[in-house]
Order: C-alpha cells, then sequence, then structure tokens
C-alpha cells in the first residue's frame, strides 16, 4: 500500500484542522491532503476521487439491498408468542426451513415435558405439606390429598426419578454447558445482553450435530418411552386434576400441551429468547423477490431497575427479576448501534393474561407464590400484564427510533382467553375498570382492543395508523391468513416507500 492509498479519510462537514504537515480542510465530501509537488497533488486527488468513487458504488449497493430487504421487528413481553409468530412466518415462507429443523426440537420438547412432570410433582410436594387446617381436605379416603392419593404419588414419582433425573443434561446442551440461574425453573439461560444472534434459524439447530446432544436425547427418549404410562397416570391422577382445577396452577402452556397430549409439535415447543435472534427468509412477491429478516426479541421490559434501588426509581420504572428480560433501552441501543431501519413492528399483547402480574413466569410456578399472587392482586388489581403490555406498546409507540415502522398489534392467546371466561374468572376482579360488562369473550375481546387502540392513540406521537389482529397463534390455519394479510400491508407500504414495482 502507498503512503498516498493510506490517506486517512474524513468524515463530511468537520472543522479544518491540520495534522503533521499535511492540511485536512473541510469539505462536503473527501479531504485531500496538500502538497506544493503539483504531481504529487494530482496523483492525490486521483486515488481520492476513486475512493470517492468507491463509496458512492457501495452506498448505491446498499441502498438497493435494502430496497429489497424488509426488516420486521416482534415485540413484547416474555410469553406473549413472538417465536410462535416467527415460526408461522417461517412456516409460511420457508416451510421447508422448518421441517428441517424439526429433529432439533426434538431435546427441547423433551426437555419442557420433563420440567413439567417435575413440577407437577413439587406442586404435590406443597399441597401435601399444607397444615389441614389450613386446607381442610379429608384424611381418609378417595379425597385428592389423602393418605391414599398421596401414597400412589410417592410411587409415580419414584417411577419417575430416572426420568426427571435427565432434566439437568438436557438443560445443559440447551445452555451449550451454561449453568442456569436459580432454581432449575424453567428453560432460562444466563442473560447475555444485548445479544445479536445473525442466523437464519434458531441457535438450537446447531445442537443437532453435537454427540452429546445425539446421546442426551437418544437416552431421554428411551426413558420417556418407558415412563409414558406412568405420566399418563400421573397427569390423570385426581390429586393433578384438583391441582390444576382448584389450585389454578399454571404452568407454561407448552408443558400443559406435552403433558395432555404427549406429542411433538414445532409449535408449542417453548424455548425462552434471550436477546434479538435475527431471521432470514427469502420472500417472493408479484413484484420480485425479497429477503425478509425477522427480528425475535426477547420479552422486553420498559426498563430494568435492581430491587434495592426502588427508592431511587425513575417515574414508570419497572422492578425486572426474570433474568432473561430485556429492557426496552437495551433493545433501542441495539437498533441505534447497527442503523437499523425497521420497516414494520408487530406488538404482541397476550390478552389472556389479565388475571396475571408481570414475571408471572417466575411466580406461576409455585403454590406458594400463587397464593400471594392472588392476594397482591386484590390489593393492586391494575399491575397486571396487559397493563404492563399497553405501556410497553406505548413508549414504543413513541419512540423516535421506530418512527418509520409501520405498527401492527396482535391481540395474542384468544384461545386461552375464550378458555378463562368459560371457565369464570372475571375480569372485574382483576381490571377494576372493566365494571359490570357482561363477563363473555366478544365483549372482553372489544373492550382490550379498544384499550390498546386508544392509548396508542394517545401516545403516538407520529399519529400511525395501528392495526390490530386477535390471534391464536397455535391454531395454524387461522394464523396463516393472517400472516398472509399483514405480509401483504408490510410489502405494499414498502413498495410504496421504496419505489420499487
Ligand atoms: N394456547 C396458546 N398458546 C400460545 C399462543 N401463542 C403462543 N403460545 C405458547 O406460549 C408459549 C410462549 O410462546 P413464545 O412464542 O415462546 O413466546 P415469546 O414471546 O417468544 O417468549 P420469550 O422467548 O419469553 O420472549 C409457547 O409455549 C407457545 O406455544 C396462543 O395464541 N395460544
Amino acid at each position: 500500500m502507498t503512503e498516498l492509498a493510506r490517506i486517512p479519510r474524513r468524515l463530511p462537514g468537520r472543522t479544518r484542522t491540520t495534522v503533521g504537515s499535511r492540511k485536512w480542510s473541510s469539505s462536503s465530501t473527501l479531504s485531500v491532503p496538500q502538497f506544493h509537488d503539483p504531481r504529487a497533488q494530482a496523483a492525490a486527488q486521483k486515488v481520492s476521487d476513486l475512493i470517492d468513487e468507491d463509496i458512492k458504488r457501495e452506498a448505491a449497493r446498499r441502498q438497493a439491498e435494502s430496497r429489497k430487504e424488509v426488516k420486521v421487528m416482534l415485540l413484547g413481553q416474555a410469553e406473549s408468542g413472538k417465536s410462535t409468530l416467527q415460526k408461522q412466518f417461517q412456516l409460511y415462507h420457508a416451510s421447508h426451513t422448518l421441517e428441517l429443523e424439526r429433529p432439533s426440537w426434538t431435546i427441547v420438547v423433551y426437555a419442557n415435558l420433563i420440567k413439567a412432570v417435575r413440577t407437577v410433582l413439587e406442586e404435590l410436594d406443597y399441597e401435601f405439606s399444607l397444615s389441614l387446617d389450613e386446607y381442610p381436605w379429608t384424611s381418609e379416603g378417595s379425597g385428592p390429598t389423602d393418605a391414599g392419593a398421596q401414597n400412589e404419588i410417592i410411587e409415580l414419582r419414584r417411577n419417575l426419578l430416572p426420568l426427571i433425573s435427565l432434566e439437568g443434561s438436557l438443560l445443559s446442551e440447551l445452555s451449550e454447558g451454561v449453568s442456569f440461574v436459580g432454581h432449575r425453573r424453567g428453560t432460562l439461560f444466563p442473560p447475555r445482553k444485548g445479544m445479536f444472534t445473525r442466523s437464519g434459524r434458531r441457535p438450537v439447530t446447531d445442537l443437532r450435530d453435537s454427540t452429546n446432544t445425539i446421546v442426551a436425547t437418544s437416552r431421554a427418549g428411551q426413558v420417556l418411552g418407558m415412563t409414558v404410562h406412568v405420566i399418563e397416570a400421573l397427569w390423570r391422577h385426581r390429586s393433578v386434576e384438583h391441582l390444576l382445577r382448584v389450585r389454578k396452577l399454571r404452568l407454561d402452556e407448552s408443558g400443559l400441551f406435552f403433558l395432555s397430549q404427549l406429542a411433538d409439535d414445532v409449535l408449542h415447543v417453548r424455548l425462552q429468547t434471550v436477546g434479538v435472534i435475527e431471521h432470514s427468509m427469502k420472500v417472493n412477491t408479484v413484484g420480485g423477490s425479497y429477503i425478509w429478516r425477522i427480528y425475535d426479541v426477547g420479552g422486553t421490559v420498559i426498563a430494568e431497575v435492581q430491587p434495592d434501588s426502588e427508592a431511587n426509581d425513575p417515574p414508570g420504572a419497572r422492578t425486572s427479576t426474570t433474568a432473561s428480560h430485556i429492557p426496552l433501552t437495551d433493545v433501542l441501543q441495539l437498533i441505534r448501534s447497527s442503523a437499523l431501519l425497521v420497516n414494520a413492528l408487530i406488538f404482541l399483547a397476550p390478552i389472556s393474561a389479565f388475571d396475571q402480574v408481570k414475571s408471572d413466569d417466575d411466580r406461576s410456578m409455585s403454590m406458594q407464590l400463587t397464593h400471594r399472587l392472588i392476594k397482591y392482586l386484590e390489593e393492586d388489581p391494575l399491575t397486571n400484564r396487559i397493563h404492563d403490555s399497553l405501556e410497553l406498546l406505548t413508549t414504543i409507540c413513541s419512540n423516535k427510533l421506530l418512527k418509520n415502522a409501520q405498527l401492527i398489534l396482535l391481540l395474542n392467546k384468544t384461545d386461552i382467553l375464550r378458555k378463562k371466561l368459560e371457565a369464570g374468572v372475571q375480569i372485574r376482579k382483576y381490571i377494576t375498570s372493566y365494571g359490570n360488562r357482561p363477563n363473555n369473550y366478544s365483549t372482553a375481546a372489544e373492550y382490550f382492543r379498544t384499550h390498546f387502540l386508544a392509548a396508542h392513540n394517545k401516545k403516538d406521537p407520529f399519529q400511525r395508523q395501528l392495526f390490530v389482529h386477535f390471534t391464536t397463534m397455535l391454531d395454524v390455519q387461522a394464523t396463516q391468513i393472517i400472516i398472509a394479510n399483514v405480509g401483504d400491508l408490510i410489502m405494499r407500504r414498502h413498495i410504496a416507500q421504496t419505489g420499487l414495482m
């Protein structure tokens, strides 16, 4: 490389400055060092012009490329259904890749299932240990917690121990050998804040070829095969039915699914997203072929505050105790630092969560905590996950970094909302402003839709339209129709903005 070729480049618009014997002048494009020798000056100019051309070509190439790229960000609190939506997009646009991934998800399915079994047994322990004064159930006969039931559960547990002992090795494979945070409550990975994984697939696909993973998965498969009938017996046991019905034990939806159906389906698999994962897929439309980049952001919280600093919280700040939650500031910082121009933002709000509070995923696994939670809700009925979703949405809407993004709101988990209402759960107990409205699905759905629309209307300084859909992400047929509509909406706007077509 010649001396001239190493001429440092300057950013446009800088003030004049002098470095060594060379003068650097302010220019709208590039600065060329001043030489006394006209030939050296001409050579310097030529090199500078060549570099200018290169930069322009690169900028034009990037612009052309970005016109053919659609960037969609999925946001929402933990467990709102973002990763499931991403899989639905994949199913719609690149179903063959989802099929290829299926074997890689086996280990996650097994880990989900074993976790659900362990959780049920732990909760039964807790129930059995409660004093009879507090819970005056029968100690004899055929009650859900009598001595007979306890002995039956002890026997089932004994048969399930080989299976439960495999949970650690499966989770260790999933976390690539990194140990887990706190008690083994879920497939929680230690937080790697700001992690931005660029990958066409989820990292779990990398596990498929690891020998350890293959061994751990096949061992778990064998033990599961031998214990399926025990799991089914546990699931049908009167103590478990009682736990779910009367004590309203909330397991991950995926855990419930695996326990009740013992089936394998990629859409039901729950693997908590940590950081931001980019998935890319090729989408063919009448206007040509586009690359869709979908950014799946792990459960987002407005702000992360250490518990001991609560006294000095800024207004609106919240405490997060879940290690895998990403503060919104981190997400925004990531967008800023990677100069990410988001075309569309799909926000997921699980409207079934009206009776849950934030970080409920932490609490849900323990009956003890559930009792405390109910008490907490009675004292502060407005602090629930719907409220958090509303706040998160309005905070995102008002951020300048995302002002050009098209906004789509998916009010998700309508199937669970329906079930809760049918089971008689009263919304007004958790959201006082619901008042005396009928406690049925259509009224509730419309109530939530109106609230989200009104909040957005009030808080979006850029006055964008908010497109709203009700979704049940596990209903493939219905979601595929919504995906097609949403995709069409995003593409139309992108094409109109970039002038392609
Ligand atoms: N019943 C039901 N379950 C759903 C629905 N949407 C998602 N789920 C389940 O809810 C669980 C959480 O869904 P995810 O897609 O992993 O949620 P997420 O928002 O990506 O969660 P994080 O990784 O914590 O950010 C999974 O077990 C899904 O199968 C829905 O509409 N109905």
